[in-house]
């Protein structure tokens, strides 16, 4: 390990921070002009720099909240804007900044961090472990035709940029948060989405629908062609919708976008299947999906008592290489959590459990592949049933 310090960063040294991580993603520095959206990103008191002789290595968090199995909300440390500079790493930077980051969020009280990961390989020695997974796919508008009984939809209506930033982050939050997994959207998130939608170059359009209560969904796309007879894409960068009938009306909204052969979502819903509405089923061609959101059980108990369960109890015992005091045996049950000292049903590390706890994996899952160690093979239906959701995970917001 090189010799380096961890400190939290001032404002005036926020803008190093940030051109220092898009320098270790391959990306140009801020400039006066960008700088003014991407300082609304940083919440103060929260970036994070390793210093030797000068900057190296950057890590920084924001707070929102996640939706849990059963309802509730919690705080969550959104995790981002990670790097450490070329000519240091694999020395122990990020290592240090993790481990400070962590003690952090867990000293604020915050049950949760998450993040998305540009690498698998990083984050699960830290005690992240995907806790969400998406499906990608596309769509040949030609075949695309919509049985006749599906639902009509109501009006939908475009707003422009300026109004989108305006009235959006309130559209966003008065939806329902129906999926474990996903989060509110804090004040630091908007200028992300901003910077987004001004440096695209496609214009990014906004379409909300109106149900018989208001506006109750939308979606914000961009269609991209690379020359004028190419085929063109329509792609879907956001769709939240509180209805059915929002999610068909925007669905018929999409589809008779002119100029468009193919519609694309990446990183949408596993249970989000628009074959449903077409006369023909393979209009629609999975691309892919993959891992979504990284989740941190930061207080453990405190994070296992705030979801809910169905089924009879399982004793875990729980193993943090990072947070020490998580390290321990937890009684889950339906009526509560509590430490215990009774024999463990199964052992596992504070990853794997990250893993379960949305409901993305089954313990019996990890337990075949070797990552939770049952200590009776017959806890792991107990378990099943006991970390089981009705919906798939699903965050949908990137940061
Ligand atoms: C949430 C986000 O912001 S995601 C964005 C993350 N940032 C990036 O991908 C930018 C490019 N990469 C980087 O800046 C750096 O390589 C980082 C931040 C990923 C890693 O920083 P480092 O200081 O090199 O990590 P550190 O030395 O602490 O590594 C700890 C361990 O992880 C391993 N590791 C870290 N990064 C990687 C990687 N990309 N691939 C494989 N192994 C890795 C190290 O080998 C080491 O293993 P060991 O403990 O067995 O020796």
């Amino acid at each position: 390990m090189s010799d380096y310090t961890v400190r939290t960063l001032r404002p005036d040294e926020h803008r190093a921070a940030v051109d220092l991580f898009r320098s270790t993603l391959h990306v140009v520095p801020t400039t006066d002009e960008t700088w003014k959206l991407s300082e609304r990103m940083l919440q103060p008191g929260r970036t994070l720099g390793a210093f030797d002789t000068e900057l190296i290595g950057t890590a920084r968090s924001f707070d929102a909240e996640v939706t849990l199995p059963g309802g509730a909300r919690a705080g969550v440390a959104g995790v981002t804007g990670v790097g450490v500079r070329p000519d240091r790493t694999r020395r122990g930077i990020l290592t240090g900044l993790m481990r400070t980051q962590l003690a952090d969020i867990a000293a604020r009280g915050l049950p949760f961090a998450a993040l998305r990961a540009s690498e698998g390989v990083i984050y699960n020695r830290f005690g992240y472990g995907v806790a969400t997974r998406s499906r990608g796919y596309e769509i040949d508008r030609r075949r695309a035709v919509l049985r006749p009984d599906v639902p009509a939809g109501g009006q939908v209506e475009l707003w422009s940029l300026d109004t989108a930033l305006e009235r959006l982050p309130a559209l966003y939050e008065s939806l329902p948060h129906t999926r474990p997994g996903m989060m509110t959207r804090p004040p630091y998130w908007w200028p992300g989405w901003e910077r987004h939608a001004r440096e695209a170059t496609s214009p990014v359009v906004t379409a909300v629908h109106h149900g018989a209560q208001g506006p109750d969904g939308y979606v914000v796309y961009s269609v991209e062609r690379k020359h004028w007879n190419d085929p063109a894409v329509l792609n879907i960068i956001s769709l939240q919708t509180a209805t059915s009938e929002a999610s068909t009306g925007l669905w018929r909204y999409v589809l008779g976008v002119d100029l468009v052969d193919t519609l694309r979502a990446e990183e949408r819903p596993l249970d989000e299947l628009p074959e449903l509405l077409f006369t023909d089923i393979r209009a629609v061609k999975d691309t892919g999906g993959g891992d979504e959101l990284w989740l941190r059980l930061a207080d453990v108990p405190a994070a296992l008592a705030a979801r809910s369960y169905a089924g009879e109890p399982v004793v875990l015992e729980v193993a943090d290489p990072v947070l020490d005091g998580n390290s321990g045996r937890y009684r889950v049950a339906p009526d509560g959590v509590e430490r215990t000292e009774e024999t463990p049903d199964l052992r596992l590390g504070v990853d794997a459990l990250a893993m379960i706890y949305l409901g993305a994996w089954r313990p019996s899952q990890l337990a075949a592949a070797g990552r939770i160690q049952p200590v009776a093979p017959s806890s792991l239906e107990r378990a099943d049933r006991l970390f089981a959701t009705p919906v798939p995970a699903w965050c949908g917001t990137h940061f």
